[in-house]
């Protein structure tokens, strides 16, 4: 499907630049954002169309797929913050060989570079808003063109689509085969978020919180211990500047209003599996493998490892 078709009805006939988003939501940044004054990687000016030609280009198949590198999956995780997307995603991404791109990772690399462009990004990130979308398909299509290049084919997406417009343009470009919709009782959410570390050195991710939720009307009990660092990465911890109880709060209803919409979108498709997490990682990796009918190839592989 061509995207300039579709992107007919999505598009407004104003011109919706990167740029002049954050000027409208940055009233006070009154100073114009020059091409010297943003990141290195990032066009301002992009419009969502073309940004969607990017992603259309850089979702073509690579002109030479490594054999050894992953097969042709394409995969969706959906689920509020905190819920386990990173951790889930990454495992399977070892197990079926494809790249995990978490578009949340993408945004916090372009954030670590100096400019106007990128402080301003950092007050939408930083109070829990989303970011416009032909940013994060630009980020996303610099992301794909990468991995063919490295012969990479398939992916498991974490974090993208977040908004219908985003799944109207992926639809547009790409066949996904399964979205995999996580959900955890909404008490653990936020205890999850606040409970998240991450390593400054090594970049692992470790969780402080021990979630011990007593069941009622019916539902189990629901353990999850910490997942507490080695000590060589102890005393590098850092929290992410928008894990705090109130931007929290503001990520979670923005999920609710922007992104149970794509639930909805993807479950008219028949495309989405819906997976209740039990507990924590022992409890629930064995019944994800399970409920993906991949525990042999994940028994094979331990064997083999
Ligand atoms: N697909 C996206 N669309 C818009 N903004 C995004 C998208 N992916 C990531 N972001 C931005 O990056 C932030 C961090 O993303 P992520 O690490 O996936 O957060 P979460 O833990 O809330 O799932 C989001 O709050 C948002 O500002």
């Amino acid at each position: 499907m061509a995207v300039s078709h579709r992107l007919f009805r999505l598009h407004s006939p104003a011109k919706n630049t990167l740029s002049s988003f954050l000027i409208r939501s940055f009233s006070s940044s009154s100073s114009s954002s020059s091409s010297s004054s943003h990141g290195p990687s990032l066009d301002p000016e992009i419009d969502l169309e073309e940004a969607a030609a990017q992603l259309e280009k850089s979702s073509s198949p690579s002109p030479s797929p490594s054999p050894s590198k992953g097969r042709n999956f394409h995969w969706v995780f959906l689920g509020c913050p905190g819920v386990g997307k990173g951790t889930y995603a990454s495992r399977l991404s070892s197990l079926l060989g494809v790249p995990h791109i978490a578009t949340g990772d993408l945004v916090r690399d372009e954030l670590s570079s100096s400019g106007l462009l990128s402080s301003q990004l950092k007050e939408l990130v930083n109070h829990g808003k989303l970011v416009p979308d032909e940013f994060i398909i630009s980020l996303l299509s610099k992301r794909l063109e990468a991995a063919k290049e490295k012969g990479e084919s398939g992916y498991i997406l974490d974090g993208f689509p977040r908004t219908v417009t985003q799944a109207e343009i992926l639809e547009g470009v790409t066949n996904i085969d399964l979205v995999i919709n996580l959900k955890l009782r909404e008490e653990a959410l936020l205890a999850k978020c606040l409970g998240r570390r991450i390593c400054s050195e090594c970049g692992a991710n470790y969780n402080v919180a021990c979630i011990d939720i007593e069941g009622e009307d019916g539902s189990p009990r629901m353990y999850m211990p910490p997942l507490l660092p080695p000590p060589s990465c102890e005393s590098k911890l850092i929290s992410r500047d928008d894990d705090t109880e109130e931007v929290v709060k503001e990520r979670l209803r923005i999920y609710n209003k922007m992104t149970q919409p794509v639930e909805e979108f993807y479950r008219k498709r028949g495309k989405l599996l819906e997976f209740e997490l039990p507990g924590g990682i022992p409890q629930s990796w064995p019944r994800l493998l399970r409920a993906l009918h991949l525990e042999d190839l994940y028994d094979k592989q331990s064997a083999t490892a």
